[in-house]
């Protein structure tokens, strides 16, 4: 947790205690349905919950501001994120129903009102959102068909509205039909620590 402090050290007690309680709570949902790799558990906060939050040190998003996380898994990075913007609405969806089971369960703990979860295939989702948000799921060139047709023209946000992807290693191939739109930020700018070394964020404006 004090990892979270050291990069976001402006956080509200209430902020505060609700990362607190991530831990335990995925601990317990992680023993019953498996949604955190066990190797990566001890590197909770670092792996998962900042790395999630990372997204909040690349923009800040205003109020009203709608936000689908597609194959969100057990809430990352839409639970951390949602804790970091309150006043955001934060749309999660997976294919898989159990993984919402959990992220329903972590959210229900919380109290989280700003978080609505789904079980859905992200080709079959028609509501329109100003962010597209998503770690870990496919290539770039398979993702982006899926939710072209969910991003908002109205745009809220100094951000252009679009595709905001967290992405690790060599990306040269996978961003090449987007070359001339897309935005690749080192996460290792912000973070020190080994994990971030080679992880960015991309943002594609759709
Ligand atoms: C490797 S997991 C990543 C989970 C989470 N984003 C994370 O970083 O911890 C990929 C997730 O994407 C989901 N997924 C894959 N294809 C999908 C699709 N077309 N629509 C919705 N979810 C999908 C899978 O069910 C899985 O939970």
């Amino acid at each position: 947790m004090d990892i979270i402090l050291k990069y976001f050290p402006n956080l509200s007690e209430t902020q505060i205690e609700l990362f607190k309680q991530l831990e335990p709570l995925y601990a317990e949902w992680n023993s019953q349905i498996n949604v955190i790799s066990r190797k990566d558990f001890s590197e909770f906060y670092e792996r998962h919950v900042l790395h999630s939050l990372s997204i909040g040190k690349f923009t800040k998003f205003v109020g009203n501001t709608k936000i689908l996380d597609v194959g969100t898994g057990g809430g990352f990075p839409g639970i951390p994120l949602a804790i970091l913007f309150p006043d955001v609405k934060f749309h999660l969806v997976d294919s898989i129903g159990k993984k919402i089971k959990v992220v329903n369960g972590v959210a229900g703990s919380l109290g989280l009102k700003n978080v609505q979860a789904k079980q859905i295939r992200a080709e079959q989702l028609k509501e329109k959102y100003d962010f597209v948000i998503s770690r870990a799921v496919t290539r770039l060139p398979e993702f982006v068909p899926w939710i072209q047709k969910n991003i908002s023209k109205k745009n809220l946000n100094a951000l252009p509205n679009g595709v905001i992807y967290l992405k690790g290693g060599d990306l040269s191939q996978e961003i090449k039909p987007y070359r001339k739109k897309i935005f690749v930020q080192d996460l290792s700018e912000y973070f020190e620590e080994e994990f971030f070394e080679t992880k960015k964020v991309l943002h594609l404006p759709l």
